[in-house]
């Protein structure tokens, strides 16, 4: 069956991956309340489409801090590709490349940074944990810096990694095969043991990632590189507002895909809020529950600069390699070229709050 949509490409995934790992693909924390009312709240919105318009051609291109994007669309940060895929990274990045779309490598990556930007056709984020080790954090940036990665994306909603029963119930560890490899064998020393109770992942970031870390660290990282710095994993206008007056270049409005804080309201129905604490300040960007070209356009109504992409993503990478990857973002942005024509609005500077019901 030739996959359509993205929910193709979701119901491939449950049929085919191990149970273990798509488990820990598609799986939250707690009662996963959070992960589905991401995408619950896409469905909920209703557009109000203008008609008359011409749509002869619509431009679905936006620019977001320095780089051009045949589409607002990334993919989100996400640890080891190669689970589910042998080309893994190499893989994603080239289908964001292919795509238009930003790619943003998470600091769990499964390989090597520099491959991935020797094979990159477009802008690459490098994603960070806040390390206990700050040597080895630093190291990681000036690689990154040297290999051509344009920002910085830290994720500050995992001071620890959450329960996820999923992965418990499981007991999900990596297999041999497949490692952090940008990080040292020392950092990633028994990262693949679970103890009881607490799962390997949620084991090791308890042992390496710095939980003390506040506002006025942020100064540290910026002094000592000169990459844009995003915050990824802010849900309310208060942090937003101490993003803008810390000197960050964007944020990230995310719940880390229902898999950090349950019980914490979808992306899309917390947008606005942050949107307008941001007052124009930094671009905000918005992820989680993004499933169609039509929740790409509602995003971006509500003033998100571009949507990241999380598991679907990876559904078109255990589908068929990087062909599935590519096709994921090609679909979205399809749809929304789509979306944006029958909604009467050619261009991505058109799609404001008047679309939205
Ligand atoms: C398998 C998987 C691994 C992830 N790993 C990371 C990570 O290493 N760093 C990070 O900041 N977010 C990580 N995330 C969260 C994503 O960046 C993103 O916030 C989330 O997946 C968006 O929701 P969506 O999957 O509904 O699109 C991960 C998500 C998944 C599904
Ligand atoms: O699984 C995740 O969501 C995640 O962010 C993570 C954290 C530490 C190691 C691997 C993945």
């Amino acid at each position: 069956m030739n996959p359509l949509h993205v929910g193709d490409y979701a119901d491939h995934a449950k049929a085919t991956l191990a149970g273990d790992v798509l488990g820990y693909l598609d799986g939250g924390s707690g009662a996963e309340w959070t992960l589905r009312a991401n995408t619950a709240a896409y469905q909920r919105i209703r557009l109000r489409p203008r008609v008359l318009v011409d749509v002869g051609t619509c431009d679905t291109s936006v620019d977001l801090l320095g780089s051009s994007l045949a589409a607002p669309l990334g993919v989100a940060p996400m640890a080891y590709h190669r689970l589910v895929h042998e080309d893994g990274e190499l893989a994603t990045v080239k289908a964001a490349g292919a795509a238009g779309a930003l790619f943003v490598a998470s600091i769990f990556a499964s390989t090597d940074l520099a491959e991935m930007a020797a094979v990159a056709t477009g802008p690459l984020w490098m994603q960070l944990y806040w390390l206990r080790d700050r040597p080895a954090l630093l190291e990681l940036v000036g690689r990154a810096e040297r290999a051509g990665y344009r920002a910085l994306v830290l994720t500050v909603d995992a001071p620890r990694v959450a329960r996820r029963h999923r992965d418990l119930r499981s007991g999900f560890t990596l297999p041999p095969h497949v490692r952090a490899v940008n990080l040292s064998r020392e950092l990633m020393a028994e990262s693949h043991l679970a103890a009881a109770g607490v799962s390997a992942i949620e084991r090791h970031s308890r042992e390496r990632f710095d939980p003390t870390i506040t506002w006025a660290d942020l100064a540290w990282l910026r002094d000592r590189t000169r990459l844009p710095l995003v915050l990824k994993g802010i849900l309310t206008a208060e942090d937003a507002r101490l993003a803008a007056e810390h000197e960050v270049d964007a944020i990230v409005v995310s719940n880390h895909g229902g898999r950090q804080l349950d019980g914490v309201a979808a992306t899309a129905d917390v947008l606005a809020e942050v949107v307008a604490a941001i007052a124009g300040r930094l671009p905000v960007l918005v992820d989680g529950g993004v499933r169609t070209g039509a929740d790409v356009l509602k995003a971006l109504a509500l003033g998100a600069a571009a949507v990241l992409v999380g598991r679907p993503v990876l559904w078109g990478l255990a589908h068929s390699g990087a062909a599935g990857a590519e096709h994921v973002l090609t679909l979205l942005r399809e749809e929304l070229a789509e979306a944006m024509a029958l909604c009467g609005r050619p261009t991505t500077a058109q799609l404001d709050r008047s679309v939205l019901g």
